[in-house]
């Protein structure tokens, strides 16, 4: 299946102490139409810059240095501001972790939802409408004519994110980006969103790129996993496949911290010691080596691990799983 999205060698920096930092270092992956892929990290790790990266709409003084980002096989960052806008928000649409940062709470849901359609639809104002009813329909509002007339302020967080979500398929997009959109719900309404954007996506026959810091979301919705660490792909593969065989210390990691993958309520999770380095003190070696449990002096600390292949469609960027394969998923746990 040839890719919709694909993204190669994506290089992002900001300036640091005179000199350009990384934040994100020659990341590629590809997004099949349909599918979604969740790309995992904690903070620091690049997620969003990434995801910035893909509109370019990195903020100042931020940059991207190189790379492509190909979708439906033009480079997005080749074409005019004029061009991108119309990909924006059609073709390619985002759903935020704080949906007030999307709704304007003086309009109405349905004056927000009709001035996206008729933004990127030269349509009358009553077949924005028809549309602006039917999203909401598709996103779980069972009297959608009435749910126009709110004001983002009178409805609880769950619903408006359901808005925000809404607002995004409005114009019927290609990819959704979803970066950490159900970070700050409760966990029951955080597992109804997932499932929501998991339906439509089944349903609607979008693809999904779906940001999180929590591993623990991805099995109820992705496909497939990229791990970011301080801004390297570190990992990459089909989602039960990474879940259950990870070759990455640092995927071990994350799945002993995921809260959605505890079964016992009450217990402190563990944490993966220390944190991401700051932006531009990455150590030389590989990206996770002054964390990482299992390093090697004299050869994670020195040079840059490539990829090794882990099973079909699975690679790992480690030095030690380079050498011990499939025994490396077992250093860690
Ligand atoms: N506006 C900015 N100016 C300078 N550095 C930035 C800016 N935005 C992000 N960065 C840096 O880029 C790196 C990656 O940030 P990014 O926001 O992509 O991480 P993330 O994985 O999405 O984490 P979070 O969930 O905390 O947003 C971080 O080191 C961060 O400090």
């Amino acid at each position: 299946m040839s890719a919709l999205l694909q993204v190669e060698d994506l290089r992002v920096e900001f300036p640091r102490g005179g000199r350009a930092a990384a934040a994100v270092d020659g990341v590629s992956f590809e997004l099949a139409a349909g599918e979604c892929l969740a790309i995992v990290g904690e903070s620091g790790s690049g997620k969003s810059i990434t995801c910035q990266a893909l509109m370019r709409l990195v903020p100042e003084p931020g940059r991207i240095a190189s790379g492509r980002v190909l979708f439906e096989g033009e480079d997005l960052l080749q074409r005019s501001e004029s061009e991108l806008r119309r990909v924006r928000g059609g073709e390619i649409a985002m759903v935020f972790q704080d949906p007030s940062s999307t709704l304007n709470p003086v309009f109405t849901v349905g004056h927000q939802l009709i001035d996206v359609i008729r933004t990127h639809w030269r349509c009358s104002r009553g077949k924005a409408r028809e549309r602006a009813q039917e999203v909401l329909a598709q996103v779980g509002f069972p009297d959608p004519a009435a749910r126009m007339k709110a004001y983002p302020g009178e409805l609880s967080g769950g619903l408006k994110q359901r808005i925000s979500i809404a607002l995004a398929l409005a114009c019927k997009p290609r990819v959704v980006i979803c970066d950490e959109a159900t970070t700050n719900l409760d966990v029951s309404i955080q597992a109804q969103i997932v499932e929501l954007l998991r339906r439509l996506k089944d349903e609607l026959g979008f693809s999904i790129v779906f940001i999180t810091h929590d591993i623990g979301l991805t099995p109820h919705i992705a496909d497939r996993i990229l791990v970011l660490y301080a801004g390297h792909a570190v990992e990459e593969g089909p989602v039960r496949q990474v879940l259950d065989s990870p070759g990455h210390p640092y995927t071990v990691g994350l799945l002993h911290a995921a809260p959605s993958l505890s079964s016992e309520r009450g217990v402190a999770l563990p944490t993966i010691p220390g944190t991401v380095p700051p932006l531009g003190e990455l150590p030389p070696g590989a990206p996770f080596v002054s964390r990482c449990p299992v390093a090697v002096a004299g050869e994670c600390d020195t040079a840059e691990p490539g990829w090794t292949a882990a099973g079909p469609g699975h690679r790992v960027a480690c030095h030690r799983f380079a050498h011990d394969g499939t025994k490396g998923t077992t250093w860690v746990r």
